[in-house]
């Protein structure tokens, strides 16, 4: 059997993961606006795209097709400059992402930002749960090496300027190693 050797790719692709509310997509737009690279908000792809595999009725919401999302995503990746957005991390393969940003959030702050968006009660506790206790990033641990993951706290406008610098100077550092 022959095999085609996948050249290794000469800009990174990020993860940016943690629990609904965290700023993901704030810190995603911003960082794709300074890097031009492509902005996946995993939810809106599978809305778009119809990935979807029905709808929970518990938490109100589409429940993703993980394997078509992948399917989905496959060759881009292959070329860099991803940066993915999704409250889960545990099903992309690994070898996708050179780093790994896990998003926490002080849950009083968390709290009043869920509170905005309507959730029900349970949806809005569990969701302050898993982020006291960590729980994306426990997954996130289980599914990359330590190396690559940097948790951040974002929970005022100072922290997403300085996670988007910090980010932009681990970008260069990761392509100047390229070279
Ligand atoms: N550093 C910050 N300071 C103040 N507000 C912020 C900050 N980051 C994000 N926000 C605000 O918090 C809310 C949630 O942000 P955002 O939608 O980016 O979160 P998310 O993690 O992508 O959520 P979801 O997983 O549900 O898509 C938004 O109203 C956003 O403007």
């Amino acid at each position: 059997m022959e095999f085609k050797q996948i050249p290794q790719r000469k800009i990174p692709n990020i993860l940016i993961t943690g629990t609904p509310g965290t700023g993901k997509t704030s810190l995603a737009q911003q960082l794709s606006q300074s890097t031009g690279y492509v902005h996946h908000d995993i939810s809106l792809l599978a809305k778009e795209k119809n990935l979807c595999d029905g709808w929970d009725d518990e938490y109100k919401c589409y429940i993703i097709d993980e394997d078509k999302i992948c399917d989905e995503l496959e060759n881009q990746m292959n070329l860099g400059g991803n940066i993915v957005d999704y409250h889960g991390c545990d099903f992309f393969p690994e070898r996708w992402f050179d780093l790994v940003v896990v998003l926490r959030t002080n849950n009083t702050v968390l709290y009043d930002r869920l509170s905005k968006r309507n959730y029900h009660q349970k949806k809005l506790t569990d969701n302050i749960e898993s982020e006291i206790f960590g729980v994306i990033l426990e997954e996130a641990e289980d599914s990359y090496k330590k190396e690559i993951i940097l948790e951040l706290e974002n929970n005022e406008i100072n922290d997403l300027e300085r996670n988007l610098d910090l980010i932009l100077e681990w970008i260069k550092k990761w392509e100047s190693n390229q070279k």
